[in-house]
């Protein structure tokens, strides 16, 4: 089934909800951004999710020492990089490695299927902030590559369109953050329903 990351979370209620409807994986935004919280209150919402469910830190253009340190204090399975790191920093960080790249043109969808981490996410480019856009890209330009490697799927993703962009592209996983928010705050009832939806297209 395709698998599911919830990303943004910053309440407990919403850590809980999203558990108990079944994600895959949780995000904790340490970047700037309107969801960013600080370590300590990420390793307190991290303290209530089972092992089963994979913590995911995200970062823009944080050093090396800075995300290690983090990750000592946050139990983080993963790192997502959502700026310019080059490939020459994954080695030195402690989780294995997301890379984030947006998605303008079909060169930046031949960049992301060749990228040296261990997983990639294609993701819209960011407004704001580095990420988190709640806009889609055009997924016409990853069909070709779908055999390539497995890949996270991002980018303007709810409970509306998530079956299709499943059916059409065949993500490993699926990531979402404003599609399950409402007047910007995490909503548990849009989390079930995205969890929901993409369960019943995996079936
Ligand atoms: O969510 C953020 O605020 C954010 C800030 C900086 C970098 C990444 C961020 N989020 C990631 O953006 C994508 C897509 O989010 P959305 O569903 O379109 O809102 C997702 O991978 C988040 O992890």
């Amino acid at each position: 089934m395709t698998r599911i990351k919830i990303c943004g979370l910053k309440e407990a209620e919403h850590v809980q909800a999203a558990v108990e409807a079944g994600a895959n994986a949780i995000g904790f935004v340490f970047a700037p951004s309107k969801r960013q919280v600080s370590p300590e209150k990420a390793q307190e919402l991290a303290a209530g999710i089972p092992a089963s469910v994979k913590k995911i830190g995200v970062f823009v253009n944080s050093s090396a020492e800075e995300i290690n340190e983090i990750v000592k204090t946050v139990p983080l399975d993963y790192v997502q990089l959502h700026g310019d790191e080059s490939a020459s920093l994954y080695e030195q960080i402690e989780v294995p490695v997301i890379r984030a790249i947006s998605i303008r043109n079909a060169e930046d969808v031949d960049r992301a299927f060749r990228d040296a981490a261990p997983l990639v996410l294609i993701d819209a480019p960011g407004t704001d902030f580095r990420g988190g856009s709640g806009h889609t890209f055009d997924w016409d330009l990853v069909e070709k590559h779908v055999e390539a490697r497995p890949f996270i799927l991002a980018g303007g993703l709810n409970p509306d369109n998530v079956g299709e962009a499943i059916t059409r592209i065949r993500p490993l996983m699926v990531d979402v953050s404003s599609g399950v928010e409402t007047d910007g705050r995490k909503d548990s009832d849009k989390i079930k329903a995205f969890i929901r939806a993409v369960q019943e297209v995996s079936l």
